[in-house]
């Protein structure tokens, strides 16, 4: 099955500076938000008011069980990591099985 790659993501508002700004280069999604593909540009939303905010380019899409989210996820996604599980765990409650997509901001 193959599956049309996306060209917009969404993030919270609060966390689009980071993106913004090239310090956060990863993001941990569920498989319905896994279908970005390496190499392709996607436009950056705020999930609250659709604001665009940046483009990036995707350079990986791996799958990550929530087990193994660790210090170097934390430091990608320039977040403590208590704080980065916490919030995975409120957005895909008792999802085991996520995805980590790695991205750089494309510079305007
Ligand atoms: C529909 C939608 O926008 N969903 C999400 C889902 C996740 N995230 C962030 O990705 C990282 C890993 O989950 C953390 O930093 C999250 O806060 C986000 O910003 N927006």
């Amino acid at each position: 099955m193959s599956v049309i790659a996306p060209t917009q993501i969404t993030f919270f508002e609060f966390l689009t500076p980071l993106v913004a700004s090239g310090q956060k280069t990863i993001t941990i999604r569920d498989f319905s938000e896994s279908h970005y593909q390496p190499g392709t540009q996607v436009e950056v939303y705020t999930l609250e008011s659709h604001t665009k905010v940046c483009d990036i380019v995707i350079l990986a899409v791996e799958p990550l069980a929530f087990d193994d989210i660790n210090e170097f996820h934390a430091n990608q996604e320039s977040l403590p990591l208590d704080e980065l599980k916490q919030l995975i765990q409120q957005v895909y409650p008792d999802q085991q099985r996520l995805f980590m997509i790695s991205f750089a901001l494309v510079e305007t």
